[in-house]
């Protein structure tokens, strides 16, 4: 179980994380989701004891990471930068981490296999291409067998079968009954590896949620009218439980009544329809409409984005 408790990390004047509460359990994974710089390299920092927090408590295991006696064993963490000596072979690295714990040879080639570098085990790193780095990151991570995981964008560089090798091994690995932290800037990614999601945004909790709630929340289909009776039409709306909001170009957002209802209601009271569209919002675009305030740079607005703070959480399914 991963604990992040009231997590806040100053640089200087810059509040990279920020009064960030949220738990990983044990037998899911759980998606870290945020977009660049909201925070979530400087989460994993201080969960692995890297970093200090300026406040707030960052647990692995019930205990601090630097309080575990066998680190190894308890968490395994594939950082983004990888600090591997070149001139060594994977097997002679993870051979020397091994004995750091008293973690057996056999462990070392267990490893090797699982992540499909037996074939290479005594070659140099240096002449590892991105994606053979990233399944030496999960044999390190992997190496002490341990409870929890902390992945740092395990699939940067990986080609599709990397991509799905990566999947597949993480929702196994917390089917054994593993906490699984995973971050990423892929809504999409994540949907189909994640169970469970922790969105920041300038380093604040956005969302701590489901996949699936926040696929049935967002699924929630919108109706566009355009009516030149709008306002008459709202009101009937109204009167069968529906709600009416004003849209794009003196449109409707209509939420509560499915396209053929509204058309139905608009025909028996005589209002003239322009235009009757059924729509549905994906997964992206929730998270895109989720972090839109807490993007540092984007491309619909020259420079950095405004200065507004980050939205409430929005949803706590736990
Ligand atoms: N050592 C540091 N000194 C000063 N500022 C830092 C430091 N580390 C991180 N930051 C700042 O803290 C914020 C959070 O950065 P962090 O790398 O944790 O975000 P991230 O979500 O991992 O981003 P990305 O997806 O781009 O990797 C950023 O604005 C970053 O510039």
């Amino acid at each position: 179980m991963i604990e992040a408790r009231g997590l806040t990390k100053r640089y200087g004047d810059k509040v990279a994380v920020d009064d960030l509460s949220f738990t990983v359990r044990p037998g899911s994974v759980t998606g870290f989701l945020g977009p660049n710089g909201a925070g979530k390299s400087t989460t994993m920092r201080l969960l692995l004891g890297l970093d200090r927090p300026s406040s707030g408590a960052a647990l692995v295991g019930g205990r601090r990471y630097r309080d575990h006696r066998a680190p190894l064993r308890e968490v395994g963490a594939l950082l983004e930068a990888r600090a591997v000596h070149p001139g060594r072979s994977a097997r002679a690295h993870l051979l020397a981490l091994a004995r750091t714990e008293g973690i057996p040879a056999r462990r070392v080639d267990e490893v090797l296999d699982l992540v499909g570098l037996t074939a290479v085990a005594r070659k140099r790193v240096g002449g590892f291409s991105l994606g053979m780095g990233q399944r030496l990151g999960m044999a390190t991570a992997l190496l002490g067998d341990p409870r929890t995981l902390l992945l740092d964008e395990p699939v940067n560089g990986l080609d599709p079968d990397g991509v799905l090798w990566i999947r597949t091994l993480l929702k196994g690995l917390a089917a054994e009954g593993r906490a699984v932290l995973v971050s990423s800037h892929l809504m999409s990614e994540m949907a189909m590896t994640a169970d469970h999601l922790v969105v920041v945004g300038r380093g604040r909790l956005l969302a701590d949620t489901s996949v699936s709630e926040l696929v049935a929340r967002t699924q929630d289909s919108a109706v566009t009218v355009r009516s030149p009776q709008a306002a008459r039409l709202a009101v009937l709306l109204g009167g069968v439980g529906a709600t009416a909001r004003p849209g794009e170009g003196g449109a409707l957002e209509v939420h509560g009544a499915p396209a053929a209802r509204i058309g139905e209601l608009a025909a028996r009271h005589g209002v003239v329809l322009h235009e009757l569209a059924e729509r549905r919002s994906s997964l992206e675009e929730a998270y895109m409409a989720l972090t839109r305030d807490s993007r540092e740079y984007r491309t619909d607005a020259p420079g950095p984005a405004a200065d507004s703070p980050a939205t409430a959480p929005a949803g706590a399914a736990r």
